[in-house]
């Protein structure tokens, strides 16, 4: 296939189309339809490792794109998916349903290491690519009411584990190590390294 001049960013997130904006990746966002369930595709089967269960739901969201490109009759171009899951030990934080479950969230992750777990993969319809990148943050304790405050602030919602890296709750980073884009959502290392498997040169 010869080097694809843009790609498509098949998710919802607007931080994950900023990040490739970052790296200078032309794309176009390839949405999912009404029909696409995207909670059946991030339910955790079982008792999954945080890793198995990132790479799997990254997979899964890019056969559904896939299908999804087959059915449009929009030209080919690669596919570009991502999931970022937050973890404490084998325990998966995904994105808070309600205001309490964030709070709740939020109160496991103070004063103490928890691990951001980012799968990427990018795929055309024969070939698929795919990085994890696990970065480590350190949470200072924190107050009930530091916590209903950022909570009032309808910032948890829609982010895993109840917080965003880009947002007020920064203060309360200690310390990372690890990827700071790959926390926000899209490891631009691993994302640049698997667009030049595909030609990409960035
Ligand atoms: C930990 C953390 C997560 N997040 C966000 C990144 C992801 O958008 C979200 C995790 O949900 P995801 O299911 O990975 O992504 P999404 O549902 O937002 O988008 P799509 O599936 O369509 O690609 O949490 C931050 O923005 N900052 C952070 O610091």
């Amino acid at each position: 296939m010869p080097r694809p001049d843009w790609i498509y960013l098949a998710s919802q997130s607007p931080r994950r189309a900023q990040l490739l904006t970052q790296i200078g990746v032309p794309h176009q966002l390839l949405l999912p339809g009404a029909d696409e369930d995207a909670e059946a595709i991030e339910a955790v089967i079982g008792n999954e490792a945080p890793a198995t269960y990132v790479q799997r739901v990254t997979r899964a969201k890019l056969d559904a794109a896939r299908r999804r490109l087959k059915a449009s009759g929009l030209p080919a171009a690669p596919i570009l998916c991502a999931d970022t899951t937050v973890a404490i030990g084998r325990r998966i934080l995904g994105k808070p349903q309600d205001a309490g479950q964030a709070h709740e969230m939020l109160a496991s992750l103070a004063g103490r290491e928890h691990r951001v777990l980012t799968a990427v993969a990018v795929g055309t319809a024969r070939r698929t690519e795919q990085a994890l990148h696990v970065s480590k943050v350190r949470f200072v304790p924190l107050s009930q009411r530091q916590i209903a405050d950022y909570v009032a602030s309808g910032e948890p919602m829609g982010k895993a584990g109840a917080y965003a890296i880009q947002s007020a709750a920064a203060a309360w980073i200690a310390h990372i190590s690890g990827s700071h884009s790959g926390i926000m959502g899209l490891p631009l290392h691993e994302t640049a390294t698997l667009l030049q498997a595909f030609g990409w040169k960035i």
